[in-house]
């Protein structure tokens, strides 16, 4: 369990960033952080990475390895996008097989655009994006920390970085991420905290989702309505992602549709 308390933030010269936060991030939560411009997001996500100090208050607990996905990643380099995460790899304690190796699953995973010896000052914003995850995931992280991850990715990447933070989550690590699209971080985070004045307050706690397939053909019933987040069809099945308070509703237009349920997972 990873614990702030009373951290507080002031850059020389200007008033307080962040004041007396306290923030307990337990395994397999997935916490999003919101707020306005300039409200202190990056500072409080740069303080749980460990990438800055907070000036006030203690971090305790944070595990190892960390994975730290920055607003805006040093892309100008010549080396390539293979080379620069087997050297992450390699730093994160992996041999260089074993690094190479995962940097490639990675990045045919999250679909690197030029295949994975471009070099990442050729990237577009969106494919060094994408070499920016890769490298917070070369080795799975105990946490993972993603400031506004979703920048320039497209619609095919957004479905894996949210498979990639399940997968973190459901391993027993900690996800801290933030992003100025509210809708989209409710969608995937179990915990939203809001910074306000430089305070944090927990606006929703636990956000109760369901996950719902459906086998069928036909106009989607689904479309438009409130409480779906998303929905991917996968070979016959479409699975759904549903606010848990609007489950049963989804289920009964459906079957009443034609459709047939095949399974419901909290
Ligand atoms: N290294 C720094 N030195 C001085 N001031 C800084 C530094 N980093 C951030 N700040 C200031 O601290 C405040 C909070 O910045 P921060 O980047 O944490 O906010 P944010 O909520 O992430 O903003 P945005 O949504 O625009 O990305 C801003 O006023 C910013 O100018």
């Amino acid at each position: 369990m990873i614990e702030l308390r009373g951290v507080g933030k002031r850059y020389p010269g200007r008033p307080a960033v962040l004041r007396g936060v306290d923030l307990t991030l337990r395994p397999r939560d997935i916490v999003a952080v919101t707020g306005g411009n300039g409200s202190g997001k990056s500072t409080l996500l740069r303080i749980v990475a460990g990438v800055s100090r907070p000036s006030t208050g203690t971090v305790t607990g944070r595990p190892a390895p960390v994975g730290w996905v920055p607003e805006r990643f040093p892309a100008q380099q010549r080396v390539s996008a293979r080379d620069y995460l087997t050297h992450h790899g390699r730093i994160r304690g992996l041999d260089t097989h074993r690094a190479r190796r995962r940097a490639g699953e990675l990045l045919d995973r999250l679909a690197l655009v030029g295949g994975d010896a471009t070099r990442l000052r050729d990237l577009s914003k969106g494919n060094a994006q994408k070499v920016a995850l890769a490298q917070a995931l070369v080795v799975p992280p105990e946490l993972l920390v993603l400031d506004e991850p979703w920048s320039g990715l497209d619609a095919s990447a957004h479905a894996t970085l949210r498979e990639l933070i399940a997968d973190v989550a459901g391993a027993g690590g900690t996800v801290v991420l933030t992003d100025h699209r509210e809708a989209v971080l409710e969608a995937t985070a179990t915990v939203v905290h809001h910074i306000d004045g430089g305070r944090l307050v927990a606006r929703t706690s636990t956000v109760d989702t369901a996950v719902v397939d459906l086998a069928g053909s036909g106009p989607p019933p689904w479309r438009g309505m409130p409480g779906v987040f998303e929905a991917h069809r996968d070979g016959g099945v479409v699975r759904i992602r549903v606010d848990g308070a609007r489950c049963d509703e989804l289920l009964a237009v459906a079957l009443h549709e034609g459709w047939s349920v095949r399974g419901v997972r909290r």
